[in-house]
């Protein structure tokens, strides 16, 4: 049994404002078929809502409007939990798996998600018609191997917005070779949902110069 709207229901109601049943109906649909079809594991279902789809929607502030890319979307951690919460923004989720692939494709369709493509690709082959605005990911890899996979999708003045766990400081200290070689600017570590979430969520930014 997922915690779906038990905890946090201010918070949610914030971040999702209109759009809050859409969100709900992806957490039920992620609860039903995650576990089946590998996208989250057995532990992770009774925490679904308040520590996955929460702590990603605490990032949609962040986004501007304009083009996202989000990269290794898997179960759409996080690119479709802000697609829906930020239906003004455009995103494109970029995932190598075919199941995982399916997955996205079904939701965008279920939810009826104007704002979104999917794009079957690892991020280092990836094709775009134009490069993006910002570029999220979470739990993909470190961020000093992140940074090759990210950085060449955006424009320049593009932002990274990663998400992160408790060591978000430690990968940026050993990440400098990475940002020097792909020209990073202002990047920082910055904290999300204190004294809001149940867990903070941390993100790394950093620009393209
Ligand atoms: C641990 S999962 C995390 C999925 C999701 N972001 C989340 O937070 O639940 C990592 C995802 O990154 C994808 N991935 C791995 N390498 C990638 C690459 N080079 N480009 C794009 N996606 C990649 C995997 O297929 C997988 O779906």
């Amino acid at each position: 049994m997922t915690d779906l709207l038990e905890t946090e229901p201010d918070v949610a109601a914030t971040l999702f404002g209109e759009q809050l049943p859409v969100a709900r109906a992806f957490t039920s649909n992620l609860a039903s078929q995650g576990e089946e079809l590998g996208l989250i594991g057995p532990l992770e279902l009774p925490r679904l809502w308040s520590r996955h789809i929460l702590n990603c929607a605490i990032v949609a502030p962040l986004l501007r409007p304009g083009l996202v890319g989000d990269v290794g979307s898997g179960a759409g951690l996080p690119g479709l939990v802000l697609a829906i919460a930020r239906p003004d923004v455009s995103f494109v989720l970029i995932e190598p798996m075919e199941r995982r692939v399916a997955w996205l494709n079904d939701q965008v369709n279920a939810l009826e998600l104007a704002n979104v493509t999917v794009n079957r690709s690892r991020a280092e082959d990836v094709r775009l018609t134009r490069p993006f605005d910002q570029v999220t990911a979470r739990a993909v890899s470190a961020f000093r191997t992140l940074i090759p996979l990210t950085a060449p999708l955006l424009r320049p003045g593009g932002e990274l917005v990663l998400m992160k766990g408790a060591g978000a400081q430690g990968e940026v200290d050993a990440a400098s070779k990475a940002i020097r070689a792909y020209r990073l600017t202002d990047v920082e570590v910055i904290t999300l949902g204190e004294g809001v979430l149940n867990d903070v969520t941390r993100v790394i930014r950093a620009t393209v110069d």
